[in-house]
Parts: C-alpha cells; sequence; structure tokens
C-alpha cells in the first residue's frame, strides 16, 4: 500500500488536487482501491473511497467535494487477498475527536488485538483489516485522556499505547479533525515513510508531506526531505507552524523490507537513503556473478528481461557478462499487472495477453531471462513456455532474489508458503517445475550487500528465512491462510453485491 498526507500552510487552498497527482505516484504501491480524506473549516471530514485505481476513484465532481488544506490518502494493495469496498481506506473513527487514518503494512497479533478491542474497550471492528484495528486502538489509547481538546503529548503518549499494543509492519498518517496531521512508523522501519516540507517564497510559510516514497515528495517541490526512523512520529498543526517530532519509542531495529528494492518500490525513489535504482544495478551485477558459476558464461547467446521492474537488473546483467542485452518479450501495457491477478487462471491467461515473445530473438538461441523474483512460478512458467515456443533452443532463468519459501507477513500479499513454486523444493526441483533448462537464484547474502548502505545493513527477510523481525504471534500464519482461502473463496463467487459499511461515490 500506498500512504500520503498534505498540510498546506494557507488554509483557503484546497488539498485535494495534490493528493489526487501525489497518489498516482504511489499507484504501483497498490491497485485494489483508492481513497482521500480531508478537513476543512470547523473540523469537518470528507472522504472519497472505494475499490479501482485512484484515476477513477476520484472523479472530478467527487474531489470538487473534498474540502480542506489538509488530507491523506491510500492506495491499497491486498494484504490476505481480500478485495472488499469495505476495507478501503483511510479508515474513520469518530470518537475521540475524529480521525482518519492510512496504513501501509500488517499486525502480526491481530488476533489478541481482535479480543482485547472486544472485551476490555467494547469497540466494534467491522471489516477483517488489520488498519481498521490499527486506528481503533490508536483512539481508545487517545481516548484515555478524556481531554476536552488533546494536545501533542496526548498524541505521543497515545502513540506509545500504539507501540505497546501491535506488533508489525505499519507506517501511517492520519488526521486529527481540526487539529492536524500526523504520521509514525513501525520500531523496525519494517515500511517505509518520508517527511518533507516546500518554501513557499512569496507568503514566507511551508506546507509539509508525508508520503510513502520519496518521488512523490520530490514531483510536488517538497525538496528538504527526510525518513521517518522507526518508532518515530511526527505531528503537524494545521496552522502549519512547526512540526514536532518525537521518538516515541526506542527503535528495536532499523530494518527496512528488503521487498522494496526487490520489485515493490518505484526505482526513482530513495528510501532510508539508499536509491531503489541502484540496489537493482548492483543485483544484475551479483547475478552476472552468479549466472557465471551456474551455467557458465559461453553458453548464453543472448540476456532478456521480463518486463518491467526486472529491466534494470537484466540489462546490468547483460553488460556484466558481456554478452546482448534484448527486448524479446514487448509488453502491452493497457494490460494490468499480471501478478496482483485475483485467481490463479486469470493470472496465466493474462500472461499471453500482456507478453509477446519476438522469434528473432529467440530462434536457435540459449536466452538468459532475468525476473526481479519467482514467487508462484505460475507467470515465470508461462514466459518460458513463450520464449521456447519461439525457436529459443535452450532457457535458463535467473531471479535478482532469492527463493521464496515463506508467507511476507508485513503488508505485500506474495502467497502461502504452499503456493510458493520453492517452498519445500530444491533449486533443481524448481527448475524441472519450471521446465527450463536451468533456474539461477540470488544468493541472500549478495541480495543484502546490494541494498545496503553505510548505516542500513540489515533487513527483514523473512520470506527468505522464515525469521520475521518482530516474530508472529502464536497462529498468526494459520490465520493468514484461513484469511486468504475465505478472501479467495469469495473473490471466485463474489457475493453479488458487496456490502459493508462504506459509501459508494
Ligand atoms: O512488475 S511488478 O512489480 O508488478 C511485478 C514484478 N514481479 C514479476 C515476477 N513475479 C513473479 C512471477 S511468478 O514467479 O510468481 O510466476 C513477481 C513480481
Amino acid at each position: 500500500c500506498g500512504v500520503l498526507g498534505i498540510a498546506l500552510a494557507d488554509q483557503n487552498q484546497a488539498a485535494a488536487p495534490e493528493l489526487f497527482d501525489g497518489s498516482l505516484f504511489l499507484q504501483h504501491r497498490g491497485q485494489d482501491a483508492a481513497g482521500i480524506s480531508t478537513c476543512g473549516k470547523g473540523g469537518r471530514l470528507y472522504q472519497c473511497k472505494g475499490n479501482g485505481m485512484a484515476r477513477d476513484v476520484f472523479t472530478r465532481q467527487r474531489m470538487a467535494g473534498l474540502q480542506g488544506s489538509m488530507g491523506i490518502a491510500h492506495l491499497r494493495y491486498p494484504t490476505a487477498g481480500s478485495s472488499a469496498n469495505s476495507e478501503a481506506q483511510p479508515f474513520y473513527v469518530n470518537s475521540p475527536y475524529g480521525i482518519v487514518m492510512s496504513h501501509n503494512g500488517n499486525l502480526v497479533n491481530t488476533h489478541s488485538l481482535r479480543r482485547y478491542m472486544d472485551e476490555t474497550v467494547h469497540r466494534h471492528i467491522n471489516t477483517d483489516s488489520d488498519s481498521e484495528l490499527l486506528l481503533n486502538v490508536f483512539a481508545s489509547e487517545l481516548e484515555k485522556h478524556n481531554k476536552y481538546r488533546v494536545n501533542q503529548e496526548d498524541i505521543f503518549l497515545a502513540l506509545e499505547g500504539v507501540y505497546r499494543l501491535c506488533r508489525g509492519g505499519y507506517a501511517c498518517v492520519a488526521l486529527l479533525a481540526g487539529y492536524g496531521l500526523f504520521g509514525f512508523r513501525d520500531p523496525n522501519g519494517i515500511r517505509p515513510l518520508l517527511f518533507g516540507e516546500r518554501f513557499n517564497k512569496e507568503t514566507n510559510t511551508k506546507d509539509y508531506m508525508l508520503a510513502s516514497e520519496s518521488v512523490v515528495l520530490k514531483a510536488h517541490g517538497f525538496t528538504t526531505f527526510r525518513d521517518v526512523l522507526p518508532g518515530e512520529a511526527v505531528i503537524i498543526p494545521k496552522e502549519c507552524t512547526e512540526p514536532i517530532f518525537k521518538q516515541v519509542v526506542q527503535p528495536n531495529s532499523y530494518r527496512p523490507d528488503i521487498f522494496e528494492y526487490v520489485y515493490f518500490a518505484r526505482p526513482d525513489s530513495i528510501l532510508d537513503g539508499i536509491s531503489v535504482y541502484h540496489t537493482r544495478l548492483q543485483m544484475g551485477i551479483k547475478l552476472a556473478h552468479r549466472v557465471e558459476k551456474i551455467v557458465g558464461r559461453e553458453q548464453i547467446d543472448v540476456v532478456m528481461s521480463v518486463p518491467d521492474t526486472a529491466r534494470t537488473a537484466a540489462l546490468q546483467c547483460a553488460i556484466e557478462l558481456n554478452k546482448p542485452y534484448r527486448e524479446g518479450f514487448v509488453k502491452n501495457r493497457y494490460v494490468g499487472r499480471t501478478f496482483i491477478m485475483p485467481n490463479q487462471k486469470e493470472r496465466v491467461s493474462s500472461v499471453r495477453k500482456k507478453l509477446n515473445a519476438m522469434e528473432s530473438e529467440f530462434k536457435d538461441k540459449n536466452v538468459l531471462i532475468v525476473d526481479d523474483s519467482i514467487v508462484r512460478g505460475t507467470t515465470s512458467r508461462e514466459i518460458i513456455h513463450m520464449a521456447q515456443d519461439a525457436g529459443a533452443k535452450k532457457v535458463f532463468f535467473a531471479s535478482a532474489a532469492p527463493p521464496i519459501r515463506y508467507n511476507h507477513i508485513y503488508g505485500i500479499d506474495l502467497a502461502d508458503t504452499k503456493a510458493l513454486v520453492a517452498y519445500d523444493k530444491t533449486d533443481e526441483e524448481i527448475c524441472k517445475e519450471l521446465h527450463c533448462d536451468a533456474v539461477i537464484y540470488q544468493s541472500l547474502e549478495d541480495l543484502v550487500e546490494c541494498c545496503s548502505s553505510d548505516t542500513i545493513n540489515k533487513f527483514e527477510v523473512g520470506v527468505f528465512t522464515g525469521n520475521y523481525v518482530t516474530g508472529v504471534e502464536e497462529g498468526y500464519l494459520k490465520e493468514l491462510e484461513e484469511l486468504r482461502a475465505r478472501n479467495k473463496a469469495n473473490a471466485d463467487h463474489k457475493a453479488e453485491v458487496d456490502i459493508g459499511i462504506h459509501n459508494f461515490g
């Protein structure tokens, strides 16, 4: 998911247009649903959210209704495959004070949190969304102070409660009606969150932005920006006076989810000081060394990428191997990402709708195909078949990421362990499963080295190792699989009308 928050110094200026533009820069982080909430005069909140792409949900007339100089946006990527309208974000609670929140990440102790909400706090959580849970934990912590009006100390204290109660990855932006915008990041820095300011010369004032990726800040002229640190929070009063940062809890570690660099984030983003693009160049170089060791350079005639995210690594891999790089696969840019297709059968057929192999580049050639990662293996196998149908003599398939053998549990919905092609299999068995002549994986130490900087050299790598930086609550993984199965069943025979408590725009 992608989160975004904006506070404009000129309170007569609407934040909605910039929230809309900014959400387009984060569309790649989730195409399942989109939402914007703004806060206008008298603390009135406005909201527009629903399933679909930002450009389809945020129609002109709906945008006109989103009043106010501060607001938040959210792009949703289903964590456990649910596409219910009612799980679109931001979420809203009226008590205390009126709060809306956008959350990127996932909580791994949802079972005990739900019980706590029900039995101790008596707050009704109406969806399967852990984001609704997170918001209500914050709200219940805030109302403990029972103040007529909140101040920043109350908000930071409430966040201490959130950090104490919630385990998992989370980067959040939220609005407190009539008060201001705030953001906070989990104590391990698993999901990204950046803060930026834009100076207005003529009025000598500053606007502020919180966003999941640096590309949004830069595109909107928020030049001075920095990462929100693990365990850190920032409050921006609605008048856009000086923002208040606080290290609410000591960081537990600084371990960004390495999957942001593998394919999730945009290449032109810089997250936690690390250029996504440069990590992918490094991945290509190190992958070339692995290919040389496992296949041998002389066996390869040409190197190709699976469009799009793997292109950077594939080109660098070709250069390192001193072999020609060819765009043998041509992508139809008008077919959405096959990878987030709701079910298996659609994913396979749509690969052939989305990609076409040019015979001239494959015929009688030994082809090395590079992709960013291998997850289920379904699209990879289709791609290998397309290369073989196009006349390739041999097909070697290289993954810029190591074998994925475990659930992703912090907000990128990869697949259940048993659906992962590498689960419980050796490289040779995977190669047989993919019907190619060799499969070459990046090593984990190489991947970590590609992403390391002088301040960060450890990452959340649970999908490769099964060890998650926050650990998981007993039964969580089972609950996640049941939730996915339930959502898949719903998706397959979608209920006539997906009715929940949400407004149809
Ligand atoms: O470009 S995107 O960022 O949308 C998806 C990039 N990347 C493509 C390759 N798949 C694995 C296919 S498979 O191994 O599961 O078949 C993971 C996601």
